[in-house]
């Protein structure tokens, strides 16, 4: 069990403590920790935000916990250099297409959501979102248009192979949970949301147990707020499953308890919180680290098989909220290692 610690910037170093110290307290017999530099805290010290000596540490471990990539320092920095293109790379090289984003609200904190408390309280969904493709990887750039004005450009566009496989993915969680998938486009306006459309259709026809919709991205993100219970499963690409994951973390009560795994063919995983590194807030100890340690949780049942372990971890989470434990994201004053502690104490 060879894990590759990459803590990257601002709370990211905070969260990733905490998740390591639940991590030790298991006392696994296989556990191996290895720490490595990413994002721009890599880029300070080695010139680059993913470095070889990174990427090799992590191709010598069974999974990565990952805090956060993101530093205001380097944000004029070239786009290739950018702590953001730390967590992109790897994602991309090590092939992790399929991310899986939970979204559930604990109990005793139906009442601190964004959401009327009777609504929050029927939220129990996963956002599948494709990692590897999207307008994130197509050709982007700068150039100038005819009439001297400067113009950006991002290309989007997915394959059918592509949206293939994060399709099985979606089927087979829906089919695990609860037995609903919707998938999310934008088919009205794009033509890669009409092939992703089609292609999921397609997909359909393998999986007869489970009742597939359709929704564009727009009313998804009403639906998301009107009526969240009506969702097992989303099905997204890159950038909606972004967007409507950090909504969906505000329907559940904070960004700080969303936990992912990113996932590829086999074992391998890469398992971060959704949040950043909250520049904000860093060195403060004010984040909430539970979605990182939540993430550990994952990274058990998800690359180890280890179920029972991933369990224990989510129920001393949810003790610990039921106890009152929260940070200031949930309105209360506990902070980043005394939630930590809190967790340690109900293992
Ligand atoms: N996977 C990643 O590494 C990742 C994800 C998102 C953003 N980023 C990067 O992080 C930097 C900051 O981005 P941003 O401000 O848009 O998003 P962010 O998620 O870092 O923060 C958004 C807001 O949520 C709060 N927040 C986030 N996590 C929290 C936690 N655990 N506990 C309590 N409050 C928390 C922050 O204080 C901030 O107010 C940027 O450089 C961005 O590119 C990285
Ligand atoms: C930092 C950024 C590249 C990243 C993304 O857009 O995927 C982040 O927002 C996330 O949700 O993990
Ligand atoms: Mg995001």
């Amino acid at each position: 069990m060879k894990i590759a610690v990459l803590a990257g910037d601002g709370i990211g170093q905070e969260v990733t403590a905490e998740a390591v110290r639940v991590l030790k307290a298991l006392e696994l017999p296989s556990l191996e920790l290895v720490d490595a530099d990413v994002g721009g805290i890599a880029y300070k010290r080695h010139g680059h935000p993913l470095p070889p000596e990174t990427l090799g540490t992590v191709r010598a471990s069974d999974a990565i916990l990952f805090g956060a990539v993101g530093d205001p320092d380097c944000d004029a920095l070239e786009r290739h250099l950018r702590p953001e293109q730390a967590i992109l790379g790897l994602r991309k090289e090590l092939g992790l297409f399929a991310n899986l984003r939970p979204a559930t609200v604990f109990k005793g904190l139906e009442d601190l959501t964004s959401l009327r408390p009777d609504v929050a309280r029927s939220i129990d969904l996963l956002i599948v979102r494709e990692l590897n493709g999207d307008v994130y990887f197509g050709e982007k750039g700068m150039r100038t248009t005819p009439g001297g004005l400067r113009e950006g450009y991002d290309i989007m566009s997915y394959n059918e192979d592509e949206v293939r496989r994060i399709a099985h993915v979606g089927f087979r969680a829906a089919k695990a949970k609860g037995g609903r998938l919707c998938s999310v486009d934008k088919a009205n306006v794009l033509e890669t949301s009409q092939l992703w459309r089609d292609i999921v259709i397609e997909v359909a026809a393998e999986y007869p147990e489970v009742a597939l919709s359709h929704m564009y991205v727009d009313n998804a993100a009403m639906q998301l707020v009107k009526d969240p219970g009506q969702f097992d499963v989303i099905v997204t690409g890159n950038l909606f499953g972004d967007i409507l994951s950090d909504q969906a973390s505000m329907c559940v009560g904070s960004i700080g308890l969303l936990a992912s795994a990113s996932l590829g063919e086999g074992s391998f995983g890469l398992y971060e919180p959704i949040h950043g590194s909250a520049p904000d807030i860093a060195g403060q100890d004010k984040a909430n680290p539970m979605a990182t340690i939540l993430s550990a949780a994952m990274m058990l049942r998800h690359s180890f098989g280890e179920e029972a372990q991933a369990a224990r971890i989510e129920a001393a989470v949810a003790k610990a909220l039921a106890n009152g434990v929260k940070g200031g994201d949930l309105g209360g004053n506990a902070g980043t290692r005394e939630i930590g502690d809190a967790v340690l104490d109900n293992l």
